[in-house]
């Protein structure tokens, strides 16, 4: 038999695995590095984080992924480079992270990655019936393997659409199995790149567990700071403070068809970009506007698709509770905007379930791998138009 084959047998039947999840999000910030020790598997399963930190992108690998990301045409050389120059650089992180951690790459037992999104297509977004949902991740698994000596499971989005979904929102597999109340109904967001939400119905009011993209989160904010801005982002809001949302450009802003879409549904950077945000500009006639209210409006539309996606979830159910997780929480007005827009709702942090906010995406990775490798499909039955499956290819390091 392959060594690794039996080495993978073994720790499938282990009680508790030692698991690492890494991703990189749309915001293209750095690589989020999750050391999990995780018991068990389906409901049973218990995760604990030993270990976080993300680890910034320098200017110029950021710009190499920029060269292909979100983009309808892109240079075929560079993107089949860096699918594995993504895979290598991943994988020499995470060696640097144990290093500094104290934790020898042997004693890990699986490693989880995500990879790069470098194009996301749902049919609502390309309108093209011939072609099914697809969605691209780059970082190759077989490269992550290699380079840290660890078991890696990859690609976790392409069996999902296989399967008949739209490739996301992954994070309802994790937030199923780890944060259903009985008693509480509650939605937990996460703001990064785009903002999603998985909805968690109490025990018995007979509503299904569905997670769902809202639209865009940081990104926008993000795309303009830099673009016309010089700078990665609207560090604590100092910029959108300082301006006056603009109600014609929001209301441009929120007019698009994608928000009356039904839920579940998803998005990236291809639909929520500066052409974007020109086109809306141009209809509502600010395209004047001050950098400050342009940025006080971006971080209002952000806030206020957020606002209606709760609102629609609440309309037959009032008791919810919202836990906020992703770069988001730490903009102060845009989680000002968004407590305002729901009064008499529990805005909170995702502290408050016992997992790191900024963490919670990588660690999410790391229980799918749990799930694919000592788990059952069966263990994510029940999300509303997300299929059964579990999910990721395996990498062998030899
Ligand atoms: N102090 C801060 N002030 C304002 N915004 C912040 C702050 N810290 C982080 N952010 C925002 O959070 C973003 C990073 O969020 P996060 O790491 O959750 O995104 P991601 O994982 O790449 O996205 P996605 O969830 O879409 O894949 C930053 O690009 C920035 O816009
Ligand atoms: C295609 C893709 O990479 N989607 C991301 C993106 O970033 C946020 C949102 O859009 C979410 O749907 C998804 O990531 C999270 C981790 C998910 O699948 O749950």
């Amino acid at each position: 038999m392959n060594k690794y084959v039996e080495k993978l047998y073994a720790i499938a039947g282990k009680e508790t695995r030692l698991i690492i999840g890494l991703m990189s999000g749309t915001s293209l910030d750095g690589l989020d590095v999750a050391l999990c020790r995780i018991t068990g598997y389906g409901k049973e399963t218990a995760l604990e984080l030993l270990q976080f930190d993300t680890t910034p992108y320098t200017d110029e690998f950021r710009n190499r992924i920029r060269e292909v990301f979100a983009k309808r045409e892109v240079d075929q050389q560079l993107l089949t480079g860096l699918h594995a120059v993504v895979g290598r650089t991943h994988g020499g992180l995470v060696n640097e992270m144990l290093a500094a951690w104290g934790v020898p790459n042997h004693e890990v037992d699986l490693l989880a990655s995500h990879g790069q999104t470098v194009y996301h297509a749902p049919q609502s977004l390309t309108g093209n019936l011939e072609y099914p949902n697809s969605t691209l991740q780059i970082g190759d698994g077989d490269h992550v393997a290699v380079t840290t000596g660890i078991i890696t499971v990859s690609d976790f989005r392409q069996k999902h659409v296989a399967a008949g979904g739209e490739g996301a929102p992954l994070a309802a597999y994790g937030d199923h199995l780890l944060f259903t109340d009985g008693l509480e109904t509650r939605i937990l967001l996460n703001i990064g790149g785009i903002a999603n939400f998985t909805c968690l119905p109490a025990g018995n009011i007979g509503m299904p567990c569905f997670a769902t993209d809202v639209g865009p989160g940081n990104t926008l904010m993000d795309q303009y700071m830099q673009a016309v801005m010089g700078q990665a982002m609207d560090k604590d809001a100092a910029i959108a403070s300082a301006g006056v949302v603009n109600r014609p450009l929001l209301d441009t802003l929120l007019s698009h068809d994608f928000f009356a879409l039904p839920f579940p549904k998803t998005t990236g950077p291809e639909l929520f970009n500066l052409q974007y945000l020109a086109d809306a500009q141009h209809k509502a006639g600010t395209v004047g506007l001050s950098k400050h209210d342009v940025m006080a409006t971006l971080c209002a539309f952000s806030a206020s698709a957020i606002v209606q996606a709760v609102n629609r979830v609440m309309e037959p159910h009032r008791q919810v509770k919202v836990y906020i997780s992703g770069g988001g929480l730490h903009n102060p007005l845009l989680v000002r905007f968004i407590k305002e827009g729901l009064p008499g709702v529990s805005v909170l942090s995702f502290d408050e379930l016992g997992l790191v906010p900024d963490a919670k995406e990588a660690a999410l990775f790391a229980l799918l791998a749990n799930e694919t490798v000592a788990g059952d499909a069966i263990h994510v039955n029940g999300i509303m138009n997300s299929p059964a499956v579990c999910m990721g290819k395996i990498s062998f390091p030899e």
